[in-house]
Formats: structure tokens, sequence, C-alpha cells
């Protein structure tokens, strides 16, 4: 079966806010706490799990009033630092809106890949399954966020060593997909991603690609996807 396209119409995402901790009484915590218990509990009940594979990141987050010209000295207008890539923050979206959300990546047994662990564990996304290497480092970004064309440039250092097939056993594979409703795709680390992919494929379930642009493994796993989403220039581009 041909795969469903759908484009996103532009390219800076509108993120989902969550609301900042204030201070409660005791009867409002206790209130907030059943509340969370409940969600919890209706979410490993009832809730789907959607299997994410591909690129998390530590994001350095830089934001100017305008890009700067090369060797200038700017300033930003503020800062952050937080996890992103791609399968990072689509499986951050899926776990906000209720999904149980199970993630697969690689990261280093280092400051950075410790930090991303818990944010997404923060958000409710399932790690059991990430790869942690005591050797290398975690994947980090710089991004510039720049006000007045609202782009978004990313500087990418990639983690080290890189994912490969060896990194998880086949009984691995076989238990992260154990349940799974469908599986999505950033199509970083392809190796690997095409080894779930076909997987996923025998057992029937839905894959979903984000081909944001030509690379690596977009066509094998394309092959085997029920489901794309695309950059609004990509599909153009390649017609
Ligand atoms: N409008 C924005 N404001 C602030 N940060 C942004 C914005 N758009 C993107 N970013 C940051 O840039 C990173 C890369 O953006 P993008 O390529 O759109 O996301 P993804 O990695 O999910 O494909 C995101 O993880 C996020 O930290
Ligand atoms: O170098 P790649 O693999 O294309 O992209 C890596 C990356 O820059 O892409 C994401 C933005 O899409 C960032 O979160 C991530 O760090």
């Amino acid at each position: 079966m041909a795969p469903t396209f759908y484009t996103t119409a532009i390219m800076l995402p509108t993120y989902i806010s969550v609301p900042s901790r204030s201070p409660l009484t005791t009867t409002h915590s206790l209130r907030r706490f059943r509340a969370k218990m409940s969600s919890e509990t209706v979410r490993q009940v009832e809730s789907p799990t959607v299997l994410g594979f591909g690129g998390v990141g530590v994001d350095l987050l830089a934001t100017v009033a305008e890009f700067p010209k090369p060797d200038d000295k700017i300033r930003s207008t503020s800062l952050k630092v937080q996890g992103g890539g791609n399968a990072g923050n689509a499986l951050t979206c899926a776990a906000r809106l209720g999904l149980n959300a199970r993630l697969i990546s690689k990261v280093a047994n280092d400051a950075q890949g410790r930090g991303i662990l818990e944010e997404l564990k923060a958000d409710g996304v399932d790690v059991s399954f990430f790869v942690v290497s005591e050797e290398g480092n975690s994947p980090f970004t710089y991004v510039i966020v720049d006000n007045q064309t609202k782009t978004r440039t990313c500087i990418h250092t990639p983690g080290s060593p890189p994912m490969i097939p060896d990194d998880i056993s086949n009984s691995t594979m076989l238990a992260a997909l154990a349940g799974v409703k469908l599986v999505y795709f950033d199509v970083r680390l392809p190796d690997t991603a095409l080894l779930f992919a076909h997987e996923a494929n025998r057992r029937k379930i839905p894959i979903l690609i984000d081909a944001e642009r030509p690379r690596e493994g977009l066509d094998d796993l394309l092959n085997l996807s029920d489901y794309v989403v695309c950059s609004a220039k990509f599909p153009q581009a390649s017609c």
C-alpha cells in the first residue's frame, strides 16, 4: 500500500506548554496528586503504546533579534538548555497527549546523556530500551532561533559512538515492539531503524515516518511505511 503523505505547513512547530510548578496548599497538592495518579492509571490501562526510534539530544537554544554575520559578536535575548532531537520531541508530545510513549535512541553516560534521560522520564516517556554507552559523547545541538526571520538554525554534533544494529539484541527488539500500535521513525540511526521497521512490518504494526529531507535510509523506510509527514518543501523538491 502506498503511504499516506501529510505535509507540515509551517517550519517552526508550536510547542505544547506545560504549566510551571506553583506553591500549593496540602489539599491542593493531594487533589493534584490524585488527579495525576488517576490519569497515569488511565494512560497505562487504556492508552495505545507508540514506539519512537531516532534522534535525541541536548539543545542549547539562543534566541537572537537578528541572525549574526560571520565573525559578529552579538547577544542573545534569551537562552534555554533543553532536550531536543526529532524523535525525542515527537515522543514527548505523544506522552503529553496521554499516549504510552516508548522511545529508543542512544546516549553516552555523560552529564548530557543523563539529563536527556531524566527529562524524558519526567515527561512520562519510557526510556528503558535506550542504549547507554559508557564511552563517547551524547548528541548536542546549538540552535539559533532568529526572531526576525522566524527560523531555527541547527549546528548538530552527533552522538558517539553511533548506534549500530549490534547495540540491540533481537530479544530486546521484540520486547520493545510488544503491544505497540504505531512505530515512529525520524530517519536518524538508519541501519538499526531499518531492522525495527522490517520487524514492525512483519507484525503488521503501522509505521509513521518523518521525512524531513532526503537522507540515508529514507527510501528504504518509506517503502515500509504507512504514513509520512514531511516539511512543506520536501515533496516539491523531490518531484
Ligand atoms: N519557534 C521556536 N522557538 C524556540 N525553539 C525552537 C523553535 N522551533 C524550533 N526550536 C528548537 O529547535 C530545535 C529543532 O527544531 P526542529 O527542527 O523544528 O525540531 P525537530 O528536531 O523536532 O524536527 C527544537 O528541538 C527546538 O528546541
Ligand atoms: O543532522 P541531522 O540528523 O539532520 O539533525 C539533527 C538535528 O539538528 O535535527 C534536529 C532538528 O530537526 C535537531 O533536534 C537535531 O539535533
